[in-house]
């Protein structure tokens, strides 16, 4: 029996249902997404709730806002949205209070709000019991459709399940389904890539990691905070000086685990954030002091492909370098050609996940040949730990609390 209950356990006709989705889409500088990949997923789950009557009320995050900043507005989604769903979708200034309720009261069956980012509250990232009671007023069921936020326990991916008739939506099950058949027993050797700039909440992650893969190779910003807890100055480049000594930890527990760790050898430096601009390669020992490595290196590139070649099974999350910036999508774009084409050969199995991760292997028309691509990047690391994912956990607790209601009545 599956832990958690889905869509086909819920009765949604005219009912309010609260679906949490993963908006959070990479997107350019004047804010036009540039990879729908993860709205498409999350409609088809939205969709389905509209065509059965349900009277859905959209929830997302978008970015990390501190504050209010009107550049992480979900405002600008909701027609990404309807263009998908190819039915209209409301949109909602507040997630919470009397513009959300408003907006949720205003529904028939079968239409779609989107209410705004979750974030521009405390009490999201909190948890707070409070902002769980005012999201949950608005809503008679909730689904839980985002795997890619699994991994934290806030109020709309987590607190929710706790308080409303709980369910998961179409794509987290299908996401766990196909990384429990890709991944739960990998052949091996399993390689490793990690990259990408969000080296605090995932740098961590690691340390187990490398007790369960053969290899890991580390590239982005991730890479220059080992190079920096190994000494290689790294000029100005991203790299997490408090979490040195983690990644030296890491190092460690990787040589006791016999996985091997493959960093750069070299790096693309530039002096300017932006793509096109003046950049050279240069060796660890040569890293210009005000310069920024935003990409691996010709000699990293080649390494990175020699363990694909090694592999059997690939997990991927995180860029290898600022991918969005001509020139400095070589390594990714490089990397993720080399992959797909050793899994077109049928020599790779090749399981990569995380929303710029996804856009980087759609730049290098990859995302075809890859056995399976996920939205979700941190959490499918979690989820390789094999730790329980707070979203999941609850929407477990939801079903064992259901059944045990029906065994009373
Ligand atoms: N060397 C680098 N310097 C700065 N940014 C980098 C570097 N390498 C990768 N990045 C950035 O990492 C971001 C993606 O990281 P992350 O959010 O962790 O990946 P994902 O969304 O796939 O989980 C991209 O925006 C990319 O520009
Ligand atoms: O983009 C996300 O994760 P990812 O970058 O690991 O793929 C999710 O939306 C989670 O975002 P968060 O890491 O700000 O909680």
């Amino acid at each position: 029996m599956t832990a958690f209950r889905t869509l086909d356990d819920a009765d949604v006709k005219g009912r309010r249902v609260l679906v949490r989705v993963d908006l959070n889409v990479p997107t350019d500088d004047d804010g036009r997404v540039t990879d729908t990949t993860r709205i498409a997923r999350a409609m088809t789950t939205v969709g389905e709730l509209a065509d059965r009557g349900a009277r859905v009320v959209v929830l997302s995050h978008f970015g990390r806002p501190k504050g209010r900043d009107p550049k992480e507005s979900l405002r600008a989604l909701a027609p990404v949205c309807a263009e998908i769903l190819g039915r209209p979708v409301a949109f909602a200034d507040e997630a919470v209070g009397e513009a959300a309720e408003q907006a949720v009261a205003a529904l028939g069956d079968g239409d779609i709000v989107l209410l705004e980012n979750t974030r521009f509250h405390d009490g999201e990232e909190k948890n707070d019991p409070a902002f769980v009671a005012a999201l949950a007023k608005l809503g008679d069921l909730y689904v839980n459709d985002a795997f890619s936020t699994a991994h934290r326990a806030h109020a709309s991916t987590e607190g929710l399940a706790h308080v409303l008739p709980a369910f998961a939506g179409r794509t987290m099950q299908a996401e766990l389904e196909a990384l429990a058949k890709g991944l739960e027993t990998p052949q091996r050797p399993v390689v490793a890539i990690v990259g990408g700039a969000k080296v605090s909440t995932k740098l961590a992650l690691l340390e187990n990691l490398v007790t369960r893969v053969d290899a890991l190779v580390v590239g982005g910003g991730m890479a220059n905070t080992f190079l920096l807890a190994q000494g290689v100055p790294v000029g100005k480049s991203l790299a997490e000086r408090d979490l040195a000594p983690t990644a030296l930890r890491i190092l460690d527990a990787a040589e006791k685990h016999s996985c091997s760790v493959i960093l750069p050898v070299d790096g693309v430096v530039a002096w300017e954030f932006k793509a096109g601009t003046e950049s050279h390669a240069y060796g660890l020992d040569a890293i210009p002091d005000d310069g920024m490595i935003l990409d691996i290196g010709p000699q990293s590139i080649e390494r990175v492909r020699a363990a694909i070649d090694d592999a059997v099974t690939l997990v991927w999350n995180g860029p290898l370098g600022a991918f969005e910036l001509e020139p400095f999508d070589r390594g990714t774009v490089e990397a993720a050609r080399h992959a797909a084409e050793r899994t077109r050969q049928r020599k790779l199995v090749s399981v990569a996940g995380g929303g710029d991760t996804i856009a980087a292997l759609n730049k290098a028309n990859a995302v075809e040949d890859f056995t399976y691509v996920s939205t979700a990047g941190g959490a499918f690391l979690e989820w390789l730990e094999g730790k329980p994912l707070p979203g999941i956990a609850a929407l477990s607790l939801a079903a064992e609390r259901a059944r045990a209601a029906a065994g009373q009545a």
